[in-house]
């Protein structure tokens, strides 16, 4: 019998059973910081690994293992499907963003990276911001999205966005047959750093939008912005937003919120929004087909800061990000085409699609060639 049949029927083994989808995972522990992090690195088919670090006071180590378990995975699929040649892979550090921070314990991570020797990019998520990784990178090469005054790309918050709004685009062509953004309502949850710039657009373009944030100011400014365009916002509570009679959800806070409640709640026609991992299971991506609400698959529609830091590390330039953001319309339209011929979930066709690219990319790794450097010179390889 070999080793993994036998460890997986014993319970003390189980830890390698939820982790045996991955490459490696890696727990950084540093007790003069009071850094405890988790580095997973899902799959490295198409490149080495690159993911953002979120930061949260998790209730459980269980808890912290598997967001970065499912977040690596989903970096995989969003590396193929927006066709960038980096692998899937995410950090999370343990701990209130509020309370915990020091530049040191950035450092500390910062070494934990660097000891994977390029296995693993990473730079900010949510809870943690470029100055940040400042501090990482004065310990490790293998960090992005920086400041621009810093060698990186700046603000990746602002492709990813506009990469939203164009997923919102596909969706309206699908749902109305054009691809306005005004004339159209939407229901959105979150404006912080990618929803409030999506939130502006729609109103720039003339929109009806409904808003819920846990933050008073941002439902401030964006009243204030409300009133410069020709757009209208009204103020939900966060329990409310859910059964919002709207065209769009716009889910762009936090993942795992279809599920069972809120999918019973639901009046909209289709979901799109920046939110990673937003169906709690494969199970509700069933239930919202039954439920005829066309759902636009996460990982394709918030890939334009992904987009941007994987160009950053081959010099960054923003019109080429725009320009690849734009394919988030093409890349759509392709999965909600093939979902319709097929009947499969549009998660289940996109899946299919990142699936087949790694697989023939994994053939291409099997040509042997003398180490080359690629086409462009990847900062730390030079
Ligand atoms: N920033 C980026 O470029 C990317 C972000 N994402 C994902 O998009 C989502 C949003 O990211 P960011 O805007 O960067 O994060 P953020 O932390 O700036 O914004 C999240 C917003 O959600 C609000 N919020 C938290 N709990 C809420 C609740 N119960 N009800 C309503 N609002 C609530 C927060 O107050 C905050 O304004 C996250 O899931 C992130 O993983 C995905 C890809 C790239
Ligand atoms: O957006 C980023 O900064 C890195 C990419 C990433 O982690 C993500 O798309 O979730």
């Amino acid at each position: 019998m070999k080793v993994a049949e036998r460890t997986s029927m014993a319970k003390e083994f189980e830890l390698f059973d939820k982790m045996s989808a991955h490459e490696q995972v890696v727990f950084c522990n540093d007790p003069s910081t009071g850094l405890r992090a988790i580095i997973a690195i899902h799959n490295t088919t198409l490149g080495p690994a690159l993911g953002g670090c979120r930061m949260q006071p998790y209730n459980s180590l269980d808890d912290a293992l598997e967001d970065v378990l499912r977040l690596s995975k989903g970096m995989t699929y969003k590396c193929a499907a927006a066709d960038v040649d980096f692998g899937g892979g995410k950090a999370v550090i343990i701990g209130d963003p509020k309370t915990d921070k020091s530049p040191e314990l950035f450092r500390a991570f910062g070494q934990f990276v660097n000891s994977l020797g390029g296995r693993f990019y990473t730079g900010t998520d949510m809870g943690t911001a470029m100055d940040d990784f400042i501090h990482a990178s004065k310990e490790t090469n293998f960090i992005n999205g920086l400041p621009v005054e810093y060698g990186g790309g700046g603000d990746s918050s602002i492709p990813t966005a506009a990469g939203v709004l164009y997923g919102i685009k596909a969706t309206n062509r699908m749902l109305f047959g054009n691809d306005e953004l005004g004339g159209h309502t939407y229901a959105i949850q979150g404006l912080g750093k990618v929803g409030f710039k999506v939130a502006s657009g729609l109103l720039e373009a003339g929109a009806d939008i409904f808003v819920t944030d846990i933050h008073q100011e941002s439902l401030q400014a964006i009243e204030a912005k409300a009133s410069t365009t020709a757009g209208k916002v009204t103020i939900i509570s966060k329990e409310d937003i859910y059964s919002q009679a709207a065209d769009l959800f716009v889910p762009c806070a936090f993942g795992g919120i279809i599920n069972d409640n809120t999918i019973a709640q639901f009046k909209v026609k289709a979901i799109v929004g920046a939110a990673n991992n937003q169906l709690l299971n494969d199970t509700h991506g069933k239930m919202l087909h039954e439920k005829e609400i066309l759902y636009a698959p996460d990982y394709i529609v918030n890939s334009g800061g992904l987009i941007q830091v994987a160009d950053e590390l081959y010099g960054i330039n923003h019109e080429r990000v725009l320009a690849k953001t734009k394919h988030i319309y093409d890349a759509l339209l392709e999965v909600f085409n093939e979902a319709n011929i097929s009947g499969k979930t549009t998660e289940e066709s996109a899946n299919q699609m990142c699936e087949k690219r790694i697989a023939e990319r994994a053939k291409r790794n099997n040509f042997y060639t003398a180490p080359a450097k690629p086409k462009w010179s990847i900062r730390n390889l030079s």
